[in-house]
């Protein structure tokens, strides 16, 4: 059952009226037991046009979109709030070598089970107003990944339960990722094995900075993207972001001890 976009940021303003004006019995409606601390507000956005953010023409790639800071360091620390607020320690499931949370329902499954909780309708309606996603497009699942340095995920890709729409707020610490072309192998997610040397060059790797917004479409959903096991990233001449994440080819960028990322994704098609 898709999620009802116009009806979710309807609540998320409503909710957001209520909070400022001070009603506790409003501020308390969000859609999770994340409404216990207080909840995330976040100025809109201003539309954004994406053919200004595209990382992947340089690499022959379409559909693959990087913009920095696209949430502020207050806004951070209020999602980082969201995500470890009382009643969320059960959501938690080790997967490899990172730690896992599940909004929206099972993932393998295409069915939406239960809302999103508050801090993902907040970042999502940030997306909305920047006017990057539509009602075709528009998540209605989260993922929140938890990695601490140097664990990655391995190569994968993220398969056809979801729609080739992702977008990917990062927090907390940095991570390189890298794409690869899909060679057909399995869609195992299981960080049992590395992104290691025996990986063939990838096509394009995009430097993740705290606050950034990365999106993933189309032919680049179609890669396989990975992030390797390691403290420190070292930028290659396939990083297609480096510019705007502000690296140079050769240099090392330290990971920090945590980052989390709010994965956005769109079960069921159309
Ligand atoms: O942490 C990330 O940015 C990537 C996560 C990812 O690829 C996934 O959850 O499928
Ligand atoms: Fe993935």
């Amino acid at each position: 059952m898709p999620v009802d976009m116009k009806a979710l940021l309807a609540r998320e303003r409503e909710r957001r009226r209520a909070a400022a004006s001070g009603d506790p019995a409003g501020a308390a409606t969000a859609s999770s037991s994340a409404a216990a601390t207080a909840p995330v507000v976040m100025a809109p956005r201003a539309k954004i046009s994406l053919r200004d953010f595209d990382v992947g023409e340089r690499a022959g790639v379409r559909g693959l979109h990087y913009v920095p800071d696209f949430i502020s360091p207050d806004e951070e620390r209020a999602v980082l709030a969201g995500i470890h607020a009382p009643g969320t320690e059960s959501r938690w499931v080790r997967s490899g070598r990172r730690r896992v949370a599940n909004y929206g329902g099972v993932p393998s499954s295409s069915e939406v089970t239960e809302p999103l909780p508050q801090f993902a309708t907040s970042l999502l309606e940030a997306i909305a107003s920047a006017g990057i996603v539509n009602e075709r497009t528009a998540p209605n699942h989260v993922l929140v990944n938890e990695y601490v340095a140097p664990a990655g995920i391995s190569p994968h890709n993220d398969g056809d339960v979801y729609a080739p729409h992702v977008a990917i707020v990062t927090l907390g610490g940095a991570a390189l990722m890298d794409f690869w072309p899909n060679d057909g192998s399995v869609t195992a997610d299981d960080d049992r094995r590395d992104c290691d040397e025996r990986e063939p060059t990838p096509i394009a790797q995009v430097l993740l900075r705290p606050r950034s917004l990365l999106l993933y479409t189309g032919d680049a959903y179609g890669l396989r993207h990975g992030i390797r096991h390691r403290d420190v990233d070292v930028a290659t001449d396939r990083c297609v972001n480096a510019a705007v994440a502000g690296v140079e080819i050769g240099d090392e960028v330290e990971r920090g001890r945590v980052r989390y990322s709010v994965v956005f994704v769109r079960k069921g098609h159309g």
